[in-house]
């Protein structure tokens, strides 16, 4: 007989509730979210400001550390990124290798574990050596991305410059030239505000994975799992598939109206903690209008405000992160399936900041299951089973 849900005592057991909504599962000192007004901090520093006047690397520090670096401990940290951002041959060969046709975050998840394989520290768990092996993880994580782009484009892979910041290195080593200032600088941004979010996810998976005691390579790669699905990191592609799909005949408000009378959702809009408009896609939603007017595709910027009108005249509901940042990649030329790698690039900060804080303070996750199913059957060998 089963168990019928209604026939147990549900007060034995506050916590339980589809989805983990409002449980709080750990505490942390990496970043703040408020929800209600849309605000969010690193370890203390509100997202625009950081947006506005800091570095990918800083906010890198910032997260491993809790506190901003000084000169001297941001320019060592930049030389360390600097100098491990080439990949052991063993990854390059994978990724030479590697179907053409493969989702990028599918390599990256297989590349990002191989790592392990040439790190002498991986089973070294102290404080000090899990945080070298997040720098190297972080520093090596563009050059994959980039690689595999390249292979699958029929193109040489471009050894990392090693003359400027990740932001910098990665468009080089992605288009084979060096990159302006603009584009430079709007990689960093986009960094920046991807690099921490508190405990979604992805993170809760890396968190979960530490808590075992297992390296932070296989947290990190089973972060990037979960990072890839469409209700997570995997939005931003499925944004600029819609907007793709769409052309200036469309009826943008019919075409919305459809989706969500067919109870499909709109990607790019809603958030599990955010009840208002997301701090980092008002920031990106300018970047994403200065950016494809400067590259004769105002139509992208002007399609999605119109979505925006309608989300929230229909459902009252926001853009998240994703939303502007789809129109802001396609307009610096970025294939739409590397957008969920690029964000799994910046998050490897904010990922690899967790492992470090679960492992300093660990205990197992292991949470309860509430049973439904049979119980007392009578077994029947195979052969007498209908
Ligand atoms: C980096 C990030 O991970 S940001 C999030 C990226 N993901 C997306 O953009 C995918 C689209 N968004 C969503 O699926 C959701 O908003 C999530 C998964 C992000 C958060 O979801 P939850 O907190 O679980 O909310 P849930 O899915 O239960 O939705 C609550 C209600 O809002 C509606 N809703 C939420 N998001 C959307 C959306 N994007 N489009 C249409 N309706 C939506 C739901 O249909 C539901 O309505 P109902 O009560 O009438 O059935
Ligand atoms: O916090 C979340 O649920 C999703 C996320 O990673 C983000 O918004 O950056």
């Amino acid at each position: 007989m089963a168990i019928n849900i209604n026939d147990i005592d549900l007060s034995q057991y506050p916590y339980l509730d589809k989805g983990l909504e409002g449980i709080v599962a750990f505490s942390s000192r990496k970043s703040k979210i408020d929800g209600a007004k849309g605000e969010l901090s690193y370890a203390g520093y509100d997202i625009d400001t950081l947006a506005r006047n800091s570095t990918f690397e800083e906010v890198c520090f910032l997260l491993w550390h809790e506190r901003l670096p000084n000169k001297q401990e941001l320019d060592e940290l930049n030389a360390t990124l600097t100098a491990e951002r080439d990949l052991p041959e063993t990854v390059l060969n994978y990724l030479r290798s590697a179907n053409p046709k493969s989702e990028p975050m599918a390599v990256l998840r297989t590349a990002v574990s191989m790592l392990a394989d040439d790190d002498e520290e991986v089973l070294e768990m102290s404080h000090e050596a899990s945080l070298r092996k997040s720098i190297r993880l972080t520093a090596k994580t563009p050059t994959i991305i980039a690689a595999f782009d390249r292979v699958r484009n029929g193109k040489e892979i471009v050894a990392p410059s090693k003359k400027n910041s990740i932001a910098f290195d990665f468009l080089y080593m992605l288009n084979g030239e060096e990159p302006g200032e603009n584009a430079t600088r709007t990689m960093d941004v986009l960094l920046i505000t991807h690099a921490e979010h508190g405990m979604n996810a992805s993170t809760f998976t890396c968190r979960s994975i530490c808590a075992t005691l297992a390296d932070v390579h296989a947290a990190v790669t089973g972060a990037i799992g979960s990072l890839k699905g469409p209700l997570h990191g995997g939005a931003n592609t499925a944004v600029m598939n819609m907007l793709k799909s769409l052309d200036p005949d469309t009826d943008i408000v019919a075409f919305i109206k459809g989706k969500l009378e067919r109870k499909e959702k709109i990607m790019g809009f809603g958030h599990r903690v955010y009840k208002t408009y997301d701090p980092r896609a008002k920031f990106l939603r300018l970047l994403a209008q200065d950016l494809s007017k400067e590259v004769d595709m105002e139509y992208l910027y002007e399609w999605s405000e119109a979505i925006v009108k309608v989300m929230k005249e229909e459902k009252n509901i926001d853009p998240n992160v994703d939303f502007f940042s789809a129109t802001v990649y396609y307009s610096m030329g970025i294939e739409p399936d590397l957008y969920t790698a690029i964000f799994a690039m910046a998050r490897m900060s904010g990922w690899t900041a967790h492992y470090l804080e679960q492992l300093g303070n660990n205990r197992l996750i292991r949470p309860r299951l509430l049973y439904l199913g049979e119980t007392d059957l009578e077994y029947f060998p195979v052969e007498s089973r209908s």
